[in-house]
């Protein structure tokens, strides 16, 4: 990585993205100030141009779709702009209280000289006097440039910070899916709090703290070779070997940073994912398997700072030494040029504050070094991330007029295999046409594919090979942000966010900002979902736990339903929505769905064949391709048919099950 990559820091936009960096990437998530939910809104206009006017719209406008899109690149300017002024004041900070402390050893040479040498044994009081009060007011004028540099510094720290931080979620949250199958989560949060602070601190704090001891040690050598070269060029014959020495130490603190912050990003992933799934390790008995996984991750980690503790103890303790030393040969040196009358006390005392600060700026150099290689190997992991482009874009591609989308799907020739394994493919040549309005059951055994069906629809990932279209556009050349605005999804374990439940539903909003509380409850009332939600004591207000924990499976689909309501999409995917439900709730989200389905095309992924008997056809599917298509009648009819063989299978396991319950 460059050295001058933490300049990039300063172009890294400060505000959610989306007018610079992260173009077309992303919308701006607006937090509820109750609860810290944030729901997402909608993205600024695509870029492609639409090759076909007459079938397409002009590309997604901000109005059109109230995109809450990052606002005012002018305010950005000027953000930008101040934030730059704010560090060069701190520069010019720094470059005050660095004069005033390295002008310091020389204006006290003088005192020492004017005492030493006024041997006619005269009245000092008054120039001592005045000397002194002049030097209080210039070291007052230094100390208020430092405090003010520090204050500053430490503020755009912060601010640094935040910009790496939302760059880097907003790089995280625009990655295309495959990437998420391949990046443990843990890793990711590891990246965007620990890297991210280490790297945001070791460029600005340290950074100033490194140009002020990078400043002293120079001026300070200046005066010293002001003051006497000969004694300057004696002492100094220290540093060349010093300075090799430090670059080795800084490369092998790098290496070692990394290495530390990717075994912590492990040891964070298997945190997050035992305490996320606490149920299942309370409910094996695993708290010691795990902490002792734990335990054995972290110790790897101690292991490395180890390393670091000697490399740094080394590092400090020769550092120190040579300041010392430096001291000691400036005393042995400044006194025998005294005593040939080559040099005054004044100066000896001059020349010895310098030294002085040369060896505490030298030992201020170490700390900002190491800090800083810790920090660069920090962000050799970041910029990875920051810098990776995805390999499909959020935003960017032609969009369909609403009012002549009508929704028809075809699957033409589909081969695809995921990302991470290659070599199984899913899909191998299917064929699949689900007409505008209509109702389609997919069914195959498990494994067969049909969640898969699902996320190529939404464009989660594409087809190796054939293609998928909408209304016969092909979905690659489509905007996938507005391909999914038109798809709505149910799936067998919905996932809902830790807020209000008010707020789950307005989720499925395009723009939350514009519905009303009548709304919500409306979707609520549509999905069966508002007499549950008005007995709990908070209502719409109750918050559902991380995932919706603190609901039932069927409270939850009703709510995913509502949101999917308020989403009043074309298409609607439903992914075993009522497979994991018992009867009363099975009835409950069955009429919900009826309604939500209703003049929409649906895709229905069904286990239990018993719930798709009002379908308009069925499609059975099987080693990566469709084998039988039909109404539901007809595929019964056919009794050498996979679907009747499913369906023979799965009325025998619920006969044996009823057997052995009432045995
Ligand atoms: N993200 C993924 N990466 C790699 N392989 C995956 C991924 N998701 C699913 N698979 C694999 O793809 C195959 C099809 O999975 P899919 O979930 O589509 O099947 P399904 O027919 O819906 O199964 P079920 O009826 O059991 O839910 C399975 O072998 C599964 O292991």
């Amino acid at each position: 990585a460059s050295p001058l990559r933490p300049l990039k820091l300063l172009l890294l936009p400060s505000s959610p993205p989306g007018s610079t960096m992260q173009t077309s990437c992303l919308s701006a998530f607006p937090t509820s100030p109750s609860t810290g939910c944030r729901y997402s809104r909608t993205l600024q206009s695509v870029s492609s141009p639409a090759p076909n006017s007459l079938i397409l719209s002009p590309p997604l406008s901000p109005d059109s779709t109230g995109s809450l899109s990052f606002r005012g690149s002018k305010a950005f300017g000027v953000r930008k702009l101040a934030q730059l002024l704010q560090l060069l004041t701190a520069v010019g900070f720094l470059g005050v209280s660095s004069i005033v402390t390295m002008s310091a050893p020389f204006f006290l040479g003088n005192v020492i000289d004017l005492i030493y040498t006024n041997t006619t044994g005269g009245d000092l009081t008054g120039s001592l006097t005045t000397l002194c009060a002049m030097l209080s007011g210039v070291f007052l004028c230094g100390a208020a440039a430092n405090t003010a540099r520090v204050y500053i510094m430490h503020i755009s720290e912060q601010q640094i910070i935040k910009r790496l931080r939302t760059s880097l979620f907003s790089s995280i949250l625009c990655q295309e899916v495959g990437f998420f199958d391949k990046s443990s989560t843990g890793e990711l949060i590891n990246r965007l709090s620990s890297d991210a602070d280490l790297l945001g601190r070791s460029v600005t704090v340290n950074l100033s703290d490194g140009l002020r001891a990078v400043a002293q040690a120079a001026a300070g050598v200046g005066m010293m070779f002001y003051v006497s070269p000969q004694l300057a060029m004696f002492v100094l014959g220290i540093v060349p070997p010093l300075a090799l020495f430090s670059v080795f130490y800084g490369r092998y603190i790098r290496k070692l940073t990394k290495l530390t912050q990717n075994s912590l990003a492990g040891a964070t992933q298997l945190a997050e994912e035992r305490i996320g799934n606490i149920r299942t390790v309370r409910a094996f008995g695993k708290e010691n398997v795990e902490l002792e996984k734990y335990t054995e991750k972290i110790d790897y980690v101690v292991q490395l700072a180890r390393k670091e503790a000697v490399a740094l103890a080394v590092f400090f303790g020769a550092t120190g030494l040579t300041g010392n030393l430096i001291i000691l040969s400036v005393l042995y040196k400044g006194g025998l040029l005294m005593s040939t009358a080559h040099m005054t006390i004044g100066e000896l005392s001059s020349f010895m504050m310098y030294a002085f600060w040369v060896g505490i700026s030298i030992t201020g150099l170490s700390s900002f070094y190491s800090t800083l290689m810790k920090g660069l190997g920090a962000g050799d992991r970041l910029w990875e991330l920051l810098d990776r482009k995805p390999a499909m874009p959020l935003n960017e591609g032609i969009v369909l007029q609403s009012d002549q989308f009508k929704g028809a799907i075809k699957f033409l020739g589909v081969h695809f295999a995921y990302p991470t394994r290659k070599e199984s493919p899913i899909f191998q040549g299917l064929d699949l046409s689900i007409p505008a309005g209509s109702i389609m059951a997919v069914v195959g055994p498990s494994g067969s594919g049909k969640s898969t069906l699902v996320s190529l629809l939404l464009r989660l990932y594409d087809p190796t090979s054939g293609a998928i279209t909408l209304d016969d556009h092909d979905t690659r050349i489509l905007n996938p942000y507005w391909l999914r605005k038109n798809i709505g999804t149910v799936s067998q374990e919905p996932v809902l966010f830790s807020c209000s439940i008010a707020e789950n539903i307005a989720y499925g909003a395009v723009d939350p900002s514009q519905l009303s509380m009548k709304d919500i409850e409306n979707a609520a009332k549509i999905a069966n979902a508002f007499n549950f939600i008005e007995s709990f004591p908070e209502g719409f207000e109750t918050v559902v736990g991380e995932k919706g924990v603190l609901l039932s499976g069927g409270q939850k689909q009703r709510i995913a339903i509502a949101r999917a309501l308020l989403k009043n999409p074309k298409i609607l995917l439903l992914d075993e929505a009522t497979s994991a439900l018992d009867s009363e709730n099975e009835y409950l989200v069955q009429q919900a769905l009826d309604r939500l389905m209703e003049g929409r095309t649906v895709l229905i992924i069904a286990h239990r064949l018993s719930t798709i008997q009002n379908t308009n056809a069925v499609a059975v599917l099987d080693q990566g391709r469709i084998i039988e298509c039909g109404t539901h009648k007809e595929l019964l009819a056919n009794s050498n048919g996979l679907f009747r063989k499913l369906v023979e299978k799965q009325t025998f396991l619920q006969d044996s099950q009823m057997v052995a319950l009432n045995a």
